[in-house]
């Protein structure tokens, strides 16, 4: 497996957040983590890309404890971006893309590969800018550039979709699936249930830091769970597999 946990528990000033987590991600899977603010998702996925050190348990990753793999390795081996991140200072786009190539080293097709990424979320109009001259939606979509431009078999992003126009969030999820589809192993922190149903293999539940249901979205997304999940009653429309999450009401 390119990422799995085991027994893994994370603490966050002195709180355990994640509790005995045990879970694996296959290769050519698109999966959404998903649950209510606070369940985890973040901490979850900073664990699994080796940015937080776990209380308990362990990652692994291409089949080896993470905690041991050397830095440069894992990160060939797992792209990862959080949830916000600002600008430290101002790079030219082409060049903060250019960064999510540097555990390869300067590749003879850098410029070539950095076009590419940058196609992908429809900035190549961009590259040329300051990185602290963008907006918000624009500077999403070069970080997700950073992450889609090198060759990580496994990729974390974490709400990718947030700051992004409807467009944009389709656009988004097509590359991820055929990510996905071309081998990689793909995670994703999602908000938006209807993009999760419709793109996602597999789903991921979250609450109070523990996985409450792991399976395909039909058996996931039911309004019993999502009623015990989230305290909403809601509804699942299904038509030509585009999914529509309705949320109804509070319960
Ligand atoms: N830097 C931090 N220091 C201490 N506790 C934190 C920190 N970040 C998150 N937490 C706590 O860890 C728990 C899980 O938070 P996490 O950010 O993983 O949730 P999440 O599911 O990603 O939420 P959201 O949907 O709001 O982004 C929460 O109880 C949160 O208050």
């Amino acid at each position: 497996m390119p990422v799995s946990c085991r027994d893994l528990s994370l603490e966050r000033r002195g709180r355990l957040v994640l509790h005995e987590v045990n879970c694996a991600f296959s290769p050519g899977e698109l999966t959404a983590v998903v649950g209510p603010n606070g369940a985890g998702k973040s901490s979850l996925l900073e664990t699994l890309a080796g940015v937080l050190a776990p209380a308990a348990g362990r990652v692994e990753l291409d089949g080896r404890d993470a905690a041991v793999i050397p830095a440069a390795e894992r990160a060939r081996l797992c792209a990862y971006l959080p949830q916000s991140e600002s600008p430290a200072w101002s790079l030219d786009v082409a060049d903060l893309v250019a960064l999510g190539l540097l555990p390869w080293g300067r590749p003879a097709d850098r410029a070539q590969r950095v076009s590419a990424a940058l196609e992908r979320v429809d900035a190549l109009h961009l590259a040329n800018r300051a990185v602290t001259r963008l907006s918000g939606g624009e500077l999403r979509r070069v970080q997700l550039a950073r992450l889609l431009v090198g060759r990580a078999p496994l990729l974390i992003a974490d709400e990718p979709t947030a700051a992004l126009d409807i467009r944009h969030q389709l656009q988004l999820m097509h590359t991820f699936r055929r990510q996905a589809d071309a081998g990689k192993t793909v995670l994703l922190a999602l908000h938006d249930l209807s993009l999760a149903a419709r793109f996602c293999d597999r789903i991921l539940l979250l609450h109070g830091g523990r996985p409450i249901a792991r399976g395909a979205p039909q058996d996931v997304f039911t309004p019993a769970l999502i009623g015990d999940v989230y305290g909403v009653s809601c509804e699942f429309r299904w038509r030509d597999g585009v999914a529509e999450f309705v949320p109804l009401d509070l319960l």
